[in-house]
Formats: structure tokens, C-alpha cells, sequence
């Protein structure tokens, strides 16, 4: 049967064949009736001539032969013309052959083609095999995006999802692909396997020719045929050449079958193991997103709850803005309301408070006097009966020991700072007499004391210890701030040296020109001191600037500053005057502080010459000093101001309402002793003074020559100091302070 491949020539291949062994047979039988004519003839005699013979009886015989061989003749032309007519037939046959030929190659090139078709479809099939392959590495190496999308599969939903149905649909794809080139790979196999066949089959005519060939070669061998016989052996090479080529081509195509095998095998076996570890992967992932679920379903309510509160809250932000603003509002009202409530109670109290204050201090006395022990230095080596020398009361702190060869002398004051106080902690005591010049106070804080007592260290400080000076314009400085805006004050400072009773400007241009202190020409009866310099504090970096520059000053007008300095009262003077534009209200307070000269005798000094004369300035100033003190207390109609540079300069600070603090200076050596004790004692008569009625001052007053510590003669044999018995006692003025107290806190 004829396949679809064979070409249509080859189907009248069997009637050819049949006609080709009909020809063959005829010729057979045609060769052997001439062979049979040829061997049985007798070879015709040559016919007599006529002319010679034209009577003789074998004349007749003769001519039958003739005609006898010319029927013979004719018989062999025509066996000769049916010889022709096989061997035209041999050649049409060969004609046929060749068509067969022809066909054949045809069928060759069909076969080649179909081999190239299903080459390019092989390599087709490669190409699509290696894209799978490639897409394959693509989801082997895509672990990442899958791993990413379980990360944040947590986070956000919608993402896995995304995540998920990505990874089924390229799941899917993958399969139909397989499914399409499993389809494909059928389907070639099927052509593959026609082609096979179709070519056993052309192989298998191919024989059977190639077996007729060879039994007509036989034949034309037998026919003595030459051409015929070189043509058939050609054919027949040809046949061999052609199966050898087709035996090798055979052999490649089963090797290329096999190799396609192979390949083919190996690529399904890589992709069935890459889609077992991208369906792996799925399953990983399909497993993250079932425990993920729960999560999930938590993360969505948690989100869904904070969406609702989220869409929510601006509405809620809203009506508790306007919730807030009316609560807000209302406190103000209320606030506001109580604030011109507290106003009005506050300016009422202050006034009160201050007339308590004032009644207080008129009660304890305007005068306050504290005591300062310096430490003993590290070049001073003492005894430890010198260490002993000073003690203090460990229950009350405003009470000295002074001890001296088995005597003690105890003095009363109002606070005693022990060597180891602090700057800081002095300060804290007398800050309420600075903060009230604020007020519109006077205040005088004086320190007093013999010669390297501590006086300066009190007052100016020193290093990075400041003293009295420096903290109290800054906190001056601090408080008035703090009342901005209500009050607008100005703080002036100036500085003033006195040196053998001459008046001397600190921060002007020319410190050694001499100053004089006059009445104002205004009428308002004060004193002023023309040329005196004042400089206005705007920042605290101002204070620093004044005191470098009357610091600087003062150097440069002596020679040997520490000397100069415990032969000169320094003073400080400070201004505040505040406006405040509310209510028109003005004052005006001043605050003196002075670092007064040493104050030890001159006897003891055993001055001479200028030394003397400075001794007796000093003298003198402070005589005065204790003198208007005592007249002042002792509310005398005349106070004495005019003695002294010092005492005239202070004269409004030390009148009136002022408030004066004398810090006391004490040395605790042995030998500035006498001093120490003159000084003290100077010190609790003035306070004895201030705390007792006037004729107690006066049994005071009486006791002694004069309040001046400068006139005192003390002895150091003498019989121990005891305070002077005061007319109110302790008790009393203490319960003073207790309803002072009481009155505060009615206050409050
Ligand atoms: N509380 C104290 N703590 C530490 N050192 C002090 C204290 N008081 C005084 N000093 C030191 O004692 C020495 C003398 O003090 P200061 O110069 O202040 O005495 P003064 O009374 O001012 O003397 P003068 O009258 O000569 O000016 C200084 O070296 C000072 O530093």
C-alpha cells in the first residue's frame, strides 16, 4: 500500500514490472527460436547463375531455399524489430527507473525536509524547552520575592493575596506550557514515527527494485546485451551508494533520536524537579499563609478598629478642641476673675506685709549685726590652744565663744557665720535686705573688722567665690527683670573710695581728682556728690565691666593695693529706681555696701608720720560711724552725721527707714585677739543698743565713754564680758516674731 510520502509514479510500479518480466519472457523465447533457426538451417547454397544453370533440376530446390531463407530473413528481421522493441521498452523501462530515481530523490528530499522540519522542530522545541528551563532558574532563583511577600505578608494583607495569586498563576502557566509542549512533543513523535515508516517502506521498493534490476541484469547477461548490462550495474551502484547513505543516514537519525531522547528526558527531569521545588515553595508559602491567617485576622480587626477610630478621631479631635476651648475659656474667666481677686488681696497684703516688715524691723531694730569668723589659713601655723580660741554654740548660731587663757567671754548677736560658711550661705542671710531697696528702702551693709579679717573677701569675694558685692546687683539685676513689664526699673552703680577723708570716683576717667559731697541745689534737701560717675546695669555682663573697672581704678591710684585697701573704705553704691506705668507709682531705693577700713588701734599699729594720719582718718570715720549709729537708735535730735566723710556720704542710708547690717570680721589667731574682742564687743553694744529701750541704751551708753569700738580700751585681763541685761528679753521679741509669723500666714 502506497504511503502518503511514496510519489504517484511508483504506484504503477507492480504493472511495469509485470510488463518488463513479459518483455523479458517474449525476448527469451525470441532468442531461442533464432537460436533454433540458426543452428537447424542448413546454410543455403549459392544459387547457380541462371545463365549457367537455367535447365538443371536442382534450380528448383534451390529457389525454395531461397525462399526459404528469406522467409527465414523476414522472420529474423522481425525477431530483430522485436528485439528492438524490448530493448526501446528496456529503455522506457530505464525511463521509468529514472522517474523511480527521480521520485526517490524526491522522497529523499522529503524525508530531508521532514528531518529539517523536525530538526527546527526539535530545536523549536529546545528553544521552548530552554525557556522553560530559563523561566524555571527565573522561579528557582525568585526565592526572594516569595520570601519577601511572606515578610510582609504580617504587615499587609492584600500583598499576599496578590503574592499568592501571582504565584498560582505562574503555577498555571508553567503547567499549560508543560501540558503544550507534552502535546507538541506527541505530536512530533507521531510525524517521527510516519517518517519511519514511510521509509521502511521506500527501503523496502527499494529492495524489491533493486531485485528486479538485478534479475533483468541476469537477463541482459544472458542477451549478451553490453550497454544494457552497464547500465543496470550503474543503477545497481547507485542503489548501493544510496543505501549506504541511507544506512547512514538512518544511523545519524537514530543518534540524533536518541540524543533528542536524552535531552528531552533530561529537561523533564530538571523541570519536574523545579516545579517540585517551586510547588515546595508554594506549599512553604501556602503553610506561612495558613498560620499567617489567624495573624492576619487579629492585624485586620486591630486595623478595621484603628480605621474606625482613625476616621473617627478628627470629628472626636474637633469636638474636644471645642470642648476644650470652652473649658479653657471658662477657666480664663474664672482664672482671670480670681487673678483680679488675688490682685487686689496681693497689693492689700503687700502693703500690709510691708508694714508688718516695718514693724518688725522697727521692733528688732534697723540695725542687724552678724559676725564672720574666717578660717585660718594654710601659711598661718596655730597652736591647738589657738585652734580653740573661738567656738560656737551648736543650738543657737547667733552666739561666740572667745577663749583665752582659761576665760571665756560669750557675746549675743544676730547671726555668727563660722569659718567653714560659705559665700553663698552669708549671702542667703542678708538677700531680703538687698531685695528690699527694690522696695524703696535705704540699706547700708557694712563690713567691719581689723586688718586681714576677711572684710574684703565678705565683700567683694574672690576668684570664683563672689562676694556680697557681685551677688546682690545680680540678684537685683534678676529680681527687677522678673517684675517686667508692670514695673520698669533703672539700676545705677557707683563707686567711691574714701581715703584720709577724701572722696574718690572708682569708674570715672580721672580717679585720682577729689570729690565733695553737697547739698542738692533741687530743695529736696538730699545730698548729691558732683562728678561722681553712675553707670546704668543693663545685663549682667555690665556688672562684670564695673567691677574690673573700678577694681583697675583702684590699683592704679596706690601703689600697694592690699595696703591701700586696709587704709580706705570702699563703697559700693547702688541705685534702683522704679516706674511703674500702671498705677504712675515711682521709688527710688539705695543700697550701700561698704568695705571699711581696718579697725585696729593705733596704739597697737604704733603708726607714724602718714601712717598716723591714715590711722586717725580712720579712727575718726569710724567714731563718727558708731556715733550716728548710737544717736540714730537713741533717736536723738541731733545726729552727727557731718563727722565724717563716711558717715555724711551715708547719711540717707543710715536715716529713717533705712536698714543697716554691720557684718562683724573676726580672725581666729591669738594674737589679733585683743582686736577681735574690741570688735565684738563694739558689735553686741550696738545691737544691745537696737534690741533695748532708750534708757537701756542709755544705762548702756553710760557704761561705756563713748559707742565708738575705736575708744574702747579693752583689757585682756579683764574680767569676762557679760551682755547687758536687755530690757525685752529674748522671750519677748521672740513672741514678736511669733505673731509676726501668725500675721504672715493670716496673709496667705
Ligand atoms: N571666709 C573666708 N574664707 C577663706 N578665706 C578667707 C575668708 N575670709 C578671709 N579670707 C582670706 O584671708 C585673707 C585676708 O582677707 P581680706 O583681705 O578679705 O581681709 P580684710 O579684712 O579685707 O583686710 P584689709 O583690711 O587689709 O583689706 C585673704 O587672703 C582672704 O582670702
Amino acid at each position: 500500500m502506497p504511503s502518503a510520502l511514496c510519489p504517484p509514479g511508483l504506484q504503477g510500479a507492480t504493472d511495469l514490472e509485470k510488463h518488463l518480466e513479459l518483455l523479458v519472457v517474449e525476448n527469451e523465447r525470441l532468442k531461442q527460436e533464432l537460436k533454433a533457426c540458426r543452428t537447424s538451417a542448413v546454410p543455403p547454397p549459392a544459387p547457380p547463375a541462371a545463365s549457367a544453370c537455367p535447365a538443371c533440376p536442382h534450380g528448383q530446390d534451390a529457389e525454395a531455399l531461397r525462399g526459404e531463407v528469406s522467409r527465414w530473413e523476414g522472420q529474423a528481421r522481425q525477431r530483430e524489430r522485436r528485439l528492438a522493441e524490448v530493448e526501446r521498452e528496456l529503455l522506457q523501462s530505464h525511463a521509468q527507473r529514472a522517474e523511480l530515481q527521480t521520485a526517490l530523490e524526491e522522497g529523499h528530499a522529503q524525508l530531508d525536509e521532514s528531518q529539517r522540519w523536525r530538526g527546527d522542530a526539535e530545536q523549536r522545541l529546545g528553544l521552548r524547552l530552554q525557556e522553560c528551563e530559563e523561566e524555571l532558574a527565573r522561579q528557582a532563583a525568585a526565592p526572594a520575592p516569595v520570601k519577601y511577600v511572606t515578610q510582609t505578608v504580617e504587615v499587609e494583607n492584600a500583598q499576599t493575596g496578590r503574592a499568592l495569586a501571582e504565584a498560582r498563576a505562574q503555577s498555571g502557566a508553567l503547567t499549560e506550557q508543560l501540558l503544550v509542549q507534552r502535546q507538541l512533543l506527541r505530536e512530533l513523535e507521531t510525524q517521527l514515527h510516519e517518517s519511519q515508516r514511510s521509509c521502511t517502506q521506500l527501503r523496502t521498493q527499494l529492495l524489491s527494485d533493486r531485485a528486479r534490476l538485478c534479475g533483468l541484469l541476469s537477463m541482459a547477461v544472458g542477451t549478451d546485451n553490453g550497454e544494457v548490462i552497464r547500465r543496470l550495474s550503474k543503477i545497481l551502484v547507485y542503489e548501493g551508494e544510496m543505501e549506504r547513505a541511507q544506512g547512514q543516514l538512518e544511523v545519524e537519525m537514530q543518534s540524533l533520536e536518541e540524543e533528542k531522547n536524552r535531552v528531552i528526558e533530561e529537561a523533564f527531569v530538571r523541570a519536574e524537579s523545579e516545579m517540585k521545588a517551586v510547588h515546595e515553595n508554594l506549599a512553604g508559602v501556602r503553610m506561612n499563609l495558613l498560620t499567617l491567617q489567624p495573624a492576619l485576622r487579629t492585624l485586620t480587626c486591630d486595623y478595621n478598629l484603628l480605621k474606625r477610630q482613625v476616621q473617627e478621631f478628627p470629628y472626636m479631635l474637633d469636638k474636644a478642641i471645642v470642648e476644650a476651648k470652652q473649658e479653657i475659656c471658662q477657666v480664663i474667666n474664672e482664672v482671670s476673675a480670681a487673678n483680679q481677686e488675688l490682685l487686689r488681696k496681693y497689693k492689700r497684703e503687700m502693703n500690709l506685709r510691708k508694714k508688718c516688715h516695718n514693724e518688725l524691723v522697727r521692733l528688732k531694730g534697723n540695725i542687724r549685726v552678724f559676725c564672720r569668723v574666717r578660717p585660718v589659713s594654710h601659711e598661718e601655723h596655730v597652736s591647738t590652744e589657738s585652734r580653740n580660741m573661738v567656738s560656737f554654740d551648736s543650738d543657737d548660731d547667733a552666739v561666740l565663744y572667745l577663749s583665752n587663757k582659761g576665760k571665756t567671754m560669750t557675746f549675743d548677736l544676730d547671726k555668727v557665720f563660722p569659718p567653714q560658711a560659705t559665700q553663698e550661705e552669708v549671702f542667703q542671710e542678708v538677700q531680703s535686705l538687698v531685695t528690699s531697696c527694690i522696695d524703696g528702702f535705704n540699706v547700708c551693709i557694712f563690713a567691719y573688722g581689723q586688718t586681714g579679717s576677711g572684710k574684703t573677701y565678705t565683700m567683694e569675694g574672690a576668684g570664683q567665690n563672689p562676694g556680697i558685692n557681685q551677688r546682690a546687683l545680680r540678684l537685683l539685676f534678676s529680681e527687677v527683670m522678673e517684675k517686667k513689664p508692670d514695673w520698669d526699673y533703672r539700676i545705677t552703680v557707683s563707686m567711691v573710695e574714701i581715703y584720709n577723708e577724701t572722696l574718690r570716683n572708682l569708674l570715672g576717667d580721672n580717679p585720682s581728682e577729689k570729690l565733695d559731697i553737697k547739698m542738692n541745689p533741687d530743695g529736696s534737701g538730699q545730698l548729691y556728690v558732683p562728678g561722681l560717675t553712675q553707670i546704668t546695669v543693663q545685663c549682667p555682663e555690665d556688672i562684670n565691666r564695673v567691677f574690673e573697672l573700678g577694681h583697675m581704678n583702684r590699683a592704679t591710684a596706690c601703689t600697694n593695693l592690699n595696703e591701700h585697701s586696709s587704709r580706705s573704705h570702699a563703697l559700693l553704691v547702688i541705685t534702683v529706681a522704679g516706674f511703674n506705668s500702671a498705677t504712675g507709682n515711682r521709688t527710688q531705693g539705695k543700697l550701700n555696701l561698704v568695705d571699711l577700713a581696718g579697725s585696729e588701734r593705733i596704739a597697737k599699729s604704733g603708726a607714724e608720720g602718714s601712717r598716723l594720719r591714715e590711722a586717725q582718718c580712720i579712727n575718726k570715720s569710724l567714731s563718727a560711724l558708731g556715733d550716728v549709729i548710737n544717736a540714730l537708735r537713741c533717736r536723738h535730735s541731733h545726729v552727727p552725721f557731718r563727722n565724717s566723710r563716711l558717715t555724711y556720704l551715708l547719711q540717707d542710708s543710715l536715716s529713717g527707714d533705712s536698714k543697716t547690717l554691720m557684718m562683724v570680721q573676726v580672725s581666729p589667731l591669738v594674737s589679733n585677739m585683743s582686736e577681735s574682742v574690741c570688735s565684738l564687743k563694739f558689735a553686741q553694744r550696738v545691737r544691745s543698743v537696737e534690741l533695748g529701750s532708750a534708757s537701756a541704751f542709755k544705762r548702756v551708753e553710760n557704761s561705756s565713754t563713748s559707742s565708738s569700738p575705736t575708744h574702747d580700751s579693752v583689757e585682756l585681763d579683764s574680767p569676762p564680758v557679760t551682755p547687758v541685761p536687755l530690757p525685752i528679753s529674748r522671750a519677748s521679741s521672740a513672741v514678736w516674731v511669733i505673731r509676726y509669723i501668725y500675721l504672715c500666714f493670716d496673709m496667705l
